[in-house]
């Protein structure tokens, strides 16, 4: 990597100019840091050509402050990245996010958010001084502080009081903010034994360690009297997940178009069938099996009652229990689907799921994976996709996108889990009896998210 100073500057300048223009065209003001009325799913937030713009401006501006900054302070940053993380858990937690909202738009002093919250109002000042100089809540006058259009989204969707009267059910409906909470806390805590466990793989994982339930896994324990709140959060956070992927990268990566008449897609994992309520939305030719655990299928009941009860009686849609570790019981289904799911567990496990399916699979049947996609952050290895290919020296061919590798991280830390370079599903599918036969990558979203499709071998 060069640390070309020019090229860096040139980048940003010929891109911030593309980015401006596409607003100006659009007759938008571009969005300041403060204005709380941004919209992130607007059509020009969700641009796919300007995420790119944003992403290579994103990408330099790093590269050029990782050139110039002192190298003593780029590593103490990243040696304290856990107070961020801690000093937002804690604002979430105290539900400062929602007293800010419910307050005066220009700002609220920190003795009303101590009052708001019941939490000391110095302690407040301090995570959200911390937070400000970091672009997130601005701080309009001392210990003054307001909105701006970053903490907005780490705001849960019901008001304080509504939280309050229903702590359990406090983030319904906002994903980010669930997500805030839960890497704040099991995130994090299970961080600080990650370590041992790497150096001890046979130790009990991380977030094991942490919670001192040796083998048990995640969710399981979320299931346990005592965890309701955590798992409440938990099931928030995946809700909007799932809604929050564009349509298109799935619906096309399923291709249902070409499926014959009553061709059978089975979701696997598939929770309440969010995904699959989607596809019949597009493919209503098609019949639909949701398998997860017992939990989840007792969830999705629910769930297809409430909004499409008809797809269930008249077998359109099946609901079913399944273990991903059993003999798949649907054979020769047109498509085995597994949205959001292999990233959760190691390859060991993955290589059993994915054989467990290819032994149902018949000679047509593919094999659709929607998941998260790390990247190499260097060019010249066969896994470099075309959007990599792309990218202008200096910058880092994965243009230092940080979330597929902070997720494959996390991932390890809660369930063994591991997200997957394009070379690792091939290999892993191979392995299985898969080939791969294609890769649509979605640009527009934070976690690079991609559909891999793959043929019986
Ligand atoms: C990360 S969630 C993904 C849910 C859904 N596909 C989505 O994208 O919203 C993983 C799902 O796998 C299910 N699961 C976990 N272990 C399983 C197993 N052994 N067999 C089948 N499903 C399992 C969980 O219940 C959960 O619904």
């Amino acid at each position: 990597m060069s640390g070309d100073l020019t090229s860096l500057l040139s980048i940003i300048n010929t891109q911030t100019s593309i980015l401006q223009s596409a607003y100006a065209k659009s007759n938008t003001p571009f969005p300041s840091i403060d204005d709380s009325s941004f919209n992130p799913a607007s059509s020009i937030e969700m641009d796919p050509q300007l995420a790119r713009t944003r992403q290579l401006i994103v990408a330099a501006a790093s590269q050029l402050i990782a050139s110039v900054q002192p190298p003593a302070e780029i590593v103490q940053d990243a040696a304290l990245a856990f107070v961020k993380t801690s000093a937002l858990g804690f604002l979430v937690d105290i539900n400062v996010p929602e007293a800010l909202k419910g307050g005066n738009p220009e700002g609220m002093h920190v003795d009303e958010l101590g009052k708001a919250t019941g939490v000391d109002p110095s302690y407040i000042a301090r995570a959200l001084r911390y937070l400000s100089t970091r672009h997130i809540f601005t701080e309009v006058s001392p210990n003054v502080f307001k909105h701006n259009r970053n903490s907005l989204l780490a705001t849960k969707s019901k008001s304080l009081a509504e939280v309050k009267k229903d702590p359990l059910r406090a983030f319904e409906k906002a994903p980010l903010a669930a997500f805030v909470g839960l890497l704040a806390d099991e995130g994090m805590k299970s961080g600080c034994h990650l370590s041992p466990h790497l150096q001890n793989p046979r130790a009990p994982s991380p977030f094991s360690l942490m919670s001192g339930t040796n083998t048990k896994r995640y969710w399981d324990i979320l299931k346990e009297p005592g965890n309701e709140f955590r798992d409440q959060r938990f099931i928030a956070m995946m809700d909007g997940q799932t809604e929050a992927h564009p349509e298109e990268i799935v619906i096309s990566g399923i291709n249902g178009n070409a499926l014959a008449q009553n061709g059978v897609v089975v979701e696997l994992g598939g929770n309440v069938g969010t995904a699959t309520f989607r596809l019949k939305k597009t493919y209503p030719h098609l019949k639909y099996v949701v398998q997860d655990l017992k939990t989840g299928i007792d969830a999705a009941e629910v769930y297809w009652k409430e909004r499409d009860a008809g797809a269930v009686t008249s077998g359109q849609v099946s609901l079913q229990v399944h273990n991903f570790f059993d003999p798949q019981p649907v054979k020769n289904a047109a498509v085995y689907f597994l949205h959001s799911v292999l990233h959760d567990w190691d390859d060991p496990q993955a290589r059993k799921m994915l054989s467990n399916i290819r032994g149902a699979a018949g000679s047509n049947s593919k094999l659709v994976i929607f998941d998260m996609l790390t990247r190499y952050s260097i060019k010249g290895s066969k896994d470099t996709d075309e959007h990599s290919l792309q990218v202008p020296d200096p910058l880092l061919a994965n243009l230092g996108i940080a979330m597929p590798t902070a997720m494959d991280m996390s991932l390890l830390m809660l369930l063994g889990g591991k997200g997957r370079t394009r070379d690792d599903f091939e290999k892993l599918a191979r392995e299985a009896g898969w080939k791969l036969e294609s890769v649509k990558v979605d640009p527009t979203v934070i976690f690079s998210m991609a559909t891999l499709t793959f043929s019986a071998a």
